[in-house]
């Protein structure tokens, strides 16, 4: 969708037919989330944003950031995350965000999944990075694409045991995880030589390029519906391995891309849940009452996807607001994104949520 909501296929036939050409193979391309957000904030009736609270979220969040030295440098101060900027740092991310999804429980704390590592007992998605950080120590090759292919090696046991659990009950959607890294091996192998770092390189220094080629060759990355009739993109894991790489190496080396401000905020269930709280978001008494009582959510219902598609452009507007009362500032809907979900985990922590978040079970987020 562009900003007036054509489609984009239209849109390309378009320029052919008037011979405009196309965008050309080099101009970086469009992800269409962006405008995807837009459409279906035009068109959501059980979700709104609420200008005064945006404009005050903005001027709130950007003193923070700056009181906090918010950067990409924040990405690699979390204990568990990668601190080399080599091949393995980028395997290891790529499969992080292959399986970055779904962690929440209806578990009491005590007893939801957790992962135990270096004596620490790690949920949600600490509780993934933590696994993989395990299993790289306990030299299981988790991040090499030929292993999650390799169906001798490979197996459900295997696996069970880099994902096991310290409490009674077993990571959220085990089985599909164990499938998106069936696929992703099986999608590298034959389409870039078993290499992430292929991968990676066929970006050629685009974000929105990489991310288009992650919705192209692996199912599992292709986070798009459909609403009111038009299709709509979120590519919130595709658009994270992006902004990962980016902050892990700092703008740099694999991290380096020309079109970074293009990747959109990540469709995920905190920073919704983030920004309904800070004021930036109200729900219709259906939805919140939904919310409140802690009812599963269905992957796809318009309610999800308006939660989804407005938390986007919600950050938008924050972004946009940030960079209008302050121009000489230097921020992206990555490092908003980051900081209010980091915000979220914080009031989580501390156990003073205002509002649960949306409970929907799916590999997109
Ligand atoms: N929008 C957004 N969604 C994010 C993250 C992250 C972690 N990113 C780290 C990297 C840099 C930042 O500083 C963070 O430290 C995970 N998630 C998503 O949240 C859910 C997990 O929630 P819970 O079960 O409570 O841990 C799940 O859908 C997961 O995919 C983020 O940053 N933004």
């Amino acid at each position: 969708m562009t900003d007036d909501g054509a489609d984009p296929e239209l849109l390309e036939l378009l320029r052919q037919s008037l011979g405009l050409g196309s965008t050309g193979a080099d101009a970086p391309p469009e992800t269409y989330v962006l405008q995807s957000a837009k459409f279906i904030y035009d068109n959501s009736v059980d979700v709104a944003i609420d200008m005064y609270g945006t404009r005050a979220a903005a001027e709130c969040i950007w003193s923070a950031m700056s009181q906090r030295g918010y950067s990409t440098k924040t990405w690699s101060e979390h204990e568990l995350h990668p601190k080399t900027r080599d091949e393995a740092a980028v395997n290891f991310i790529f499969t992080m965000d292959l399986l970055n999804f779904s962690f929440w429980s209806m578990r009491s704390p005590e007893e939801r999944f957790a992962v135990a590592y270096r004596d620490k007992k790690w949920t949600g998605y600490w509780s993934l990075v933590a696994a993989l950080q395990r299993a790289v120590g306990e030299e299981i090759p988790i991040c090499t694409p030929s292993f999650w292919a390799d169906s001798e090696a490979c197996t459900d046991q295997s696996l069970r045991h880099v994902f096991r659990s310290a409490t009674e009950e077993e990571m959220p959607l085990l089985q599909e995880r164990m499938e998106c890294l069936r696929e992703a091996g099986h999608v590298l192998e034959e389409n870039f030589d078993g290499s992430i770092i292929n991968l990676v390189k066929e970006g050629r220094g685009s974000a929105a390029r990489l991310v288009n080629l992650l919705a192209e060759y692996f199912p599992c990355f292709r986070d798009e519906t459909s609403f009111e009739g038009r299709k709509v993109r979120f590519l919130k894991r595709a658009q994270i391995f992006i902004a990962d790489l980016w902050a892990a190496f700092e703008g740099k080396s694999y991290g380096s891309f020309e079109d970074i401000d293009k990747i959109t905020m990540f469709a995920d269930y905190r920073v919704p849940q983030m920004l309904h709280s800070i004021g930036c978001m109200s729900y219709s008494p259906p939805l919140e009452g939904h919310i409140f009582r802690e009812r599963k959510l269905e992957s796809g219902h318009s309610w999800e996807i308006q939660l989804r598609g407005c938390s986007i452009w919600a950050v938008e507007l924050i972004r946009r607001e940030i960079s209008r009362s302050h121009p000489d500032a230097y921020v992206n809907a990555i490092l908003i994104d980051f900081f209010l979900y980091d915000a979220m985990k914080a009031i989580e922590a501390k156990k003073e949520e205002k509002i649960p978040h949306h409970r929907t079970r799916s590999i997109w987020y």
